[in-house]
């Protein structure tokens, strides 16, 4: 595996890392408005202090890995809100510095207990696709229009990955990719730009089979397999009950290690912006259905929208089976 902290990491954390789980979902339950083009990048402005609190709840709560608040700060939706470049490349800097700080001053007093129960978590700089810049439910449809192309998606990636990559990162995280173009021009970016900093490309499925477009996994997996960039591939805001299918199907087409961080299983209605409710979510519990990820062969296991500290405090400790304080 490409990332030799990610495989130390998931060894020492007994075969399966810990990812956290909603960050917006935590910034809205601390009292954040997130009703914003820019979503949860909006703290980034107006609540900084706020963003760290949450990264420090996940840390807490067990996460072996947290995810920065970059997921929808883009250049354009930063110059959009009146900002410079220079302002806007400014905040995708603090949003991985923030996630940093957060590590490292709870790793120092996790290090001062008698009983260390955690392990050094990872920075993960979060990329949202396209369709979460465009903020009109995109991210879940995969269809960006037929103008879109394969260089206009590099375009507007690269300088945001330039930047969040030069924060150093532990890892970057490409979220919820919605569709097979986006996965090639990020390969092919991350390539032109030589990252050196190890990636993860997470897609975002609404039916278990195929990602949100309708593209069948295999082709974006071919696409992957060929990059020695990316450590890690997976699914994160998804519904969990297609989860473990996933998994085992990944597993036949793929040697990286696999990722998954599901939401609750609700579903965002990206014309009214707001969540609603499933009935057929079936009632297991996630740290339930968590355990049988790990069976099925995840690595790195964690939550997405909709989920909470509660929920990873009982991920972490189905995985790990620990008894410690947290
Ligand atoms: C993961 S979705 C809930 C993020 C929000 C969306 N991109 C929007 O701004 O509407
Ligand atoms: N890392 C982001 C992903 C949204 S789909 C979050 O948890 O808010
Ligand atoms: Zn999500």
């Amino acid at each position: 595996m490409a990332g030799a902290a990610v495989e130390e990491l998931v060894k020492k954390a007994g075969g399966c890392a810990v990812i956290d789980g909603g960050f917006a979902t935590q910034l809205e339950a601390l009292g954040a408005d997130i009703n914003d083009p820019l979503w949860s990048a909006a703290c980034l402005i107006t609540k900084p202090h706020l963003i760290k609190e949450v990264h420090m709840q996940y840390l807490e709560a067990g996460a072996d890995v947290i995810i920065s608040s970059s997921y929808q700060a883009t250049i354009p939706g930063f110059l959009a809100r009146g900002l410079l470049m220079e302002e806007a490349e400014g905040l995708l800097r603090t949003s991985v510095q923030l996630a940093l700080e957060a590590r490292d001053e709870f790793w120092k007093s996790a290090l001062r207990k008698s009983k260390p129960v955690y392990n050094r978590a990872l920075v993960a700089a979060s990329v949202g696709s396209y369709g979460a810049y465009l903020a009109d439910g995109s991210e879940y449809s995969g269809s960006y229009g037929d103008d879109i192309t394969v260089e206009k998606l590099k375009d507007f990636h690269r300088r945001r990955l330039q930047v969040l990559a030069s924060a150093r990162p532990d890892l970057v995280a490409f979220e919820a990719i919605p569709n097979k173009m986006e996965a090639q021009a990020l390969v092919e970016l991350l390539e032109e730009e030589d990252i050196q900093v190890p990636s993860w490309i997470c897609f975002s499925s609404v039916d278990g089979k195929h990602l949100c477009s309708g593209e069948s996994f295999e082709d974006c997996l071919q696409i992957i397999n060929a990059s020695e960039k990316v450590a890690i591939v997976g699914v994160n805001c998804t519904p969990p009950q297609f989860v473990e299918g996933i998994i085992r199907d990944f597993k036949k087409q793929t040697q990286k290690a696999i990722a998954v961080y599901p939401n609750s299983g609700e579903v965002w209605d990206g014309r009214a912006k707001r969540w609603l409710p499933v009935e057929c979510f079936g009632r297991k519990s996630f740290d339930v259905m968590a355990k049988r990820w790990q069976e099925a062969g995840a690595s790195l296991i964690g939550g997405c929208c909709r989920t909470t500290p509660s929920t990873i405090r009982a991920v972490s400790k189905a995985l790990k089976g620990r008894t410690g304080h947290y």
